[in-house]
Order: C-alpha cells, then structure tokens, then sequence
C-alpha cells in the first residue's frame, strides 16, 4: 500500500472534485469549533499507532482542514501539498508513506525537507455512505516507521467512527434547524394570532361606536350596561339630550354642517362626562348620557355645563341650542328603561317649555 502516486507536476484536483465539495459543505464542519469526540479519534489514533502526531483532516477547495490534531501546530495547511489530498484519492486504502525522504514527489515537500521533518505518514480516508472521501484520519511520525496490519484496519476503523460521528453532527444540526425553523413558524403564528385578536378588539370596538361622533351607539349602550353596571348603589341618573330644531339646521345649511354639528355636541358631552359614565349617540340629534352613583343636582350641573358650552361655542357654524331631560333612581330598585322613559318625558317637557333647558322628573 505504498503510496506511489502524488503530484509530479504541479497540482489538480481529482476528478469530480466539486461534487464531493458540495458534499463537504452539507456537513458544515468546516471551520467549525473543537469537539471532543473528534478529539478523541485523533487520541486513539496516536495510542493504537504509537506516533506523535494524528489529525483529523478535511480536504476543502484550496486548503486541509484539522478538525482534531495530536502534536501538529496550526489548523490547516495547503491542499497541494497535503498527504491527505492524495489519500483521498484512493478512497478504498489507507495510503502509507514509510519514509517520505526516500519517496520520488513527496521528498521535495516542505514538510519533509524543514524542520517538521516529516517522515512517515498513514491515511485512512472518511468516506461518507454516498461515497465521496471528505478528508482522512491519519497518524505522521518524524521517524519512518510502518504499521501492523491490526494498525492499519484499526485507522481505517477510526475512519469510520469519525464518518458516523459526522453523520451525527449533521442530523444533530439539521434537527436544531428544523426547530429553529418550528419555532420561528410557532412565533410567526402567535404574531399573526395576536394582530388578528387586535384587528377583531378594534372592529368590536368600532362597531361599538358611532362613527360620526365617536360616541358609543345603542350596541354599545346595551354592551356597556351589561351585568352591575349600577352596581356602586345609590342614586343614578339618566339625562336625555337633543339639540332643537336640528332639522332646519339641515335644511338651511346643508347635511354636511348638520354633521359638523353632530360631532362638536358629541365632542362637548365627551369632554364633560367623568370616567364612569356612558355617553351615547342614541339616535339622529339625539343623544344619552348615564351617570352612575350621581344625584340629580350633580348630573344637572354637569348637563347645564354642556348646555351652556354649546350655546357659545365658536366654532359652532350655526347657533345650536340644547334641551335635556334628566330623571334619577335608586340602584338595584329602579330599572334602567323606566328612569330612561321617565328623563324622556322630562326632555319632552322641556321642548314643550320653549327648548335650551334642562328639565328634571319628579321622582
Ligand atoms: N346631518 C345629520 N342629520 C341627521 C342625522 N341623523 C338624523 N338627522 C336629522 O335630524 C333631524 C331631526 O329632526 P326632528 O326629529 O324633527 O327634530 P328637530 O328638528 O331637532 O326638532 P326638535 O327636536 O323638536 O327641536 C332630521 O331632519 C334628521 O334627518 C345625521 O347623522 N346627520
């Protein structure tokens, strides 16, 4: 098994080359970080030969590769003149250089004639199951030297290992790809989920809302006096709005300014309400507002607040008055609809009494 074969003249690469370079890559072990098994190959190489020197090497374009080295400086050299790049092209042997002075092309490389005084070399190439030979196990020693038979089998079982070992490596790695890619897809998911849960909030909102004003409208209404709405007890009230003669406002300055109109009264009771109360769009010009755990004279100051507001509003594009009925319970006594029925009755009385006023209903 003497190796008479290498480069007498210059260098090429063997044939089919580039298919087993794209073979080499799909293992992704070039250049990556020390690993102990490989590490342990090149240990076990050096004991079972008894040399100083074992690497684990991979041949790529232009350069070897040691994944593992036992007494060799350096991580890689130049392909052209690396022992393994001519075991790999016998893929079936160990390729055994007894003593590289005597050989006719390997006694002019730098490595037998400087101070590495290389002498022996013994190469087990790694060939993958689909047959292409990535780089070798091999053991050098600065004396020449031979092996036994056992020697020799025993690298090319190394060889093997190191073969299965890489195969590890690569489902290994293609397993944490394929969860990365899971994970990414599990996030990309939960993005999607989480901005269709907001684009639904915001239509439920939207479809709370009246669009004009911003004010809830009546499927609002009903959504928010759900369950305890009064739930604090005490006194609430309800206020009925409505601006007068809304209709000639439309009439005499067009639809567009009775929008306008619309929308600055909406802004007016906004601004007016605290916190807990509701504010509805209820109907055209008309519009309610529920105060909870407020009396009658709290919820009139409030009214007459909105009122007056809006009677000197600049930029109101037309005078607007407002006429309000208010009427008050008692939690968890009075239902909703009829103090609601009573502070309509209460606006009705106030249209009746000649508009821009509040009144209030008898309890
Ligand atoms: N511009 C505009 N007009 C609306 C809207 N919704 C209802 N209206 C109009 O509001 C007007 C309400 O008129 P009426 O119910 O007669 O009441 P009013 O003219 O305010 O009279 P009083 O309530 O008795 O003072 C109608 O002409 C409706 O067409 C709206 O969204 N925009």
């Amino acid at each position: 098994m003497t190796a008479n074969l290498g480069p007498s003249t210059g260098w090429s690469p063997p044939p089919d080359d580039q298919r087993r370079l794209q073979a080499l890559r799909r293992y992704r072990i070039l250049d990556s970080l020390p690993e102990q098994a490989f590490e342990d190959v090149v240990q076990l190489a050096t004991t079972i030969c008894g040399t100083p020197q074992a690497v684990v090497t991979f041949i790529d374009e232009d350069r070897q590769w040691f994944k593992a080295s036992r007494g060799i400086k350096g991580e890689e050299t130049e392909r052209g003149i690396a022992f393994c790049d001519i075991a790999i092209r016998r893929p079936d042997e160990v390729t055994i250089v007894r003593d590289a002075s005597q050989h006719p092309v390997f006694r002019n490389y730098p490595q037998v004639t400087g101070e590495d005084h290389l002498r022996f070399y013994a190469g087990a190439p790694m060939v993958t199951p689909d047959g292409f030979a990535l780089g070798s196990v091999c053991v050098v020693d600065v004396v020449p030297r031979d092996l036994s038979l056992e020697q020799v089998e025993s690298l090319r079982a190394l060889a093997r290992m190191a073969v299965a070992l890489l195969e590890l490596r690569q489902r290994e790695l293609e397993a944490q790809r394929l969860l990365a890619e899971r994970e990414l897809a599990t996030r990309e998911l939960q993005d999607y989920q989480r901005s269709l849960e907001a684009r639904n909030t915001a239509l439920a909102e939207e479809a709370r809302r009246d669009s004009l004003t911003g004010l809830l409208n009546r499927g609002g209404l009903e959504q928010a006096t759900m369950g305890g709405f009064w739930a604090g007890g005490g006194q609430f009230t309800v206020a009925v709005l409505d601006i007068d003669h809304f209709k000639r406002i439309n009439d005499n300055h067009g639809h567009a300014t009775g929008d306008d109109v619309l929308r600055l009264v909406g802004e007016q009771i906004l601004q007016a309400v605290r916190g807990g109360d509701v504010a509805v769009r209820y109907g055209g010009e008309e519009f309610l507002v529920l105060m909870p755990a407020t009396p009658p004279d709290g919820a009139i100051t409030v009214i007459e607040r909105i009122r007056q507001t809006v009677a000197s509003h600049p930029d109101l594009p037309v005078p607007v008055t407002l006429s309000a009925g208010i009427a008050s319970g008692q939690a968890g006594r009075d239902a909703t609809e009829s103090v609601f029925e009573r502070a309509d009755q209460a606006l009705y009385q106030a249209k009746r009494r000649g508009r821009d006023r509040i009144e209030v209903a008898d309890d």
